[in-house]
């Protein structure tokens, strides 16, 4: 959707000082996202299916909500772009727009960590960063729906974010397909892990998350404002969840990348 990295230029998707900025672009997209979510209690009773009843469908609220949009986005090419992995890609109909030609950036791959994401996301995250984590106002009050519409915005938010690692990959992969073919061919997860790791730039990425947290969490004329998301969760988030997912999908990406090529 908002895709600031154009996907229909192959040399510059696979920069990987333009990937990375796209990555520090999205950290302010979840940030904010985490903001608007942590308004509201933990409400665990939208994660439960059944847990509020919804005609025709035996999913929870966030689910429901969460596999309606991407039906809907579906129709306006969401899922058309390499960028974008859906959570329910059953669910997903026919674009009302004409196709657009993007030229192919990374290589054919069944690699969606998707319900990883989503499981990580109710049972880790949101416990982590809601307050009265027990409080729950029940659906006659007011907030099931916003809170399932920022759990919306935040996963697909979070999906973009970790399955960028697949970029991220393809142009290592690129940078020295000798040493990558070797590690793939010889199947070694760790020696492609150790590869793809950078742990300079996940330090700064994690000091950079801190400080987004704590300014865009602090409202410089009202005090009392302040502190909207805590901080060190945003960051134990990032270290805990998205870092190392964004590494499983570069590495399962790697895996798959010999098939169909000369190196196969
Ligand atoms: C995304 C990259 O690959 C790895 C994952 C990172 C992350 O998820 O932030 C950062 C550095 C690397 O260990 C990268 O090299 O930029």
């Amino acid at each position: 959707m908002d895709a600031a990295i154009d996907l229909t230029d192959r040399s510059k998707a696979l920069d990987l000082a333009n990937i990375r900025a796209q990555l520090i672009r999205l950290e302010d997209t979840i940030t904010f996202h985490l903001i608007e979510r942590v308004q509201f209690p933990l409400n665990k009773t939208i994660y439960v299916a059944g847990g509020v009843k919804i005609p025709g469908s035996e999913l929870s609220l966030m689910d429901y909500l969460l596999r309606e949009q991407e039906r809907l986005q579906s129709r306006v090419r969401r899922y058309e772009s390499p960028d974008e992995h859906p959570f329910f890609p059953d669910a997903l109909e026919k674009p009302i727009l004409e196709p657009l030609e993007y030229p192919t950036i990374v290589h054919t791959n069944t690699v969606n960590v998707n319900a990883s994401i989503k499981q990580r996301y109710v049972d880790e995250i949101l416990p982590s960063v809601c307050p009265n984590v027990r409080a729950d106002r029940g659906a006659s009050k007011e907030n099931y729906g916003s809170s399932a519409t920022c759990d919306v915005n935040l996963l697909q938010a979070l999906s973009r974010r970790i399955h960028f690692g697949k970029f991220v990959a393809e142009s290592k992969f690129q940078e020295n397909p000798e040493k990558f073919v070797q590690l793939i061919k010889a199947k070694d997860e760790k020696g492609i892990d150790d590869a793809i790791t950078n742990l300079k730039v996940e330090q700064k990425v994690l000091e950079r998350i801190k400080m987004k947290a704590q300014t865009y969490g602090s409202d410089p004329a009202l005090a009392e404002y302040s502190n909207k998301v805590d901080a060190d969760a945003v960051v134990n988030l990032y270290k805990s969840t998205i870092i190392p997912l964004t590494k499983i999908v570069e590495v399962e990406y790697l895996l798959e990348r010999l098939k169909g090529t000369q190196w196969e």
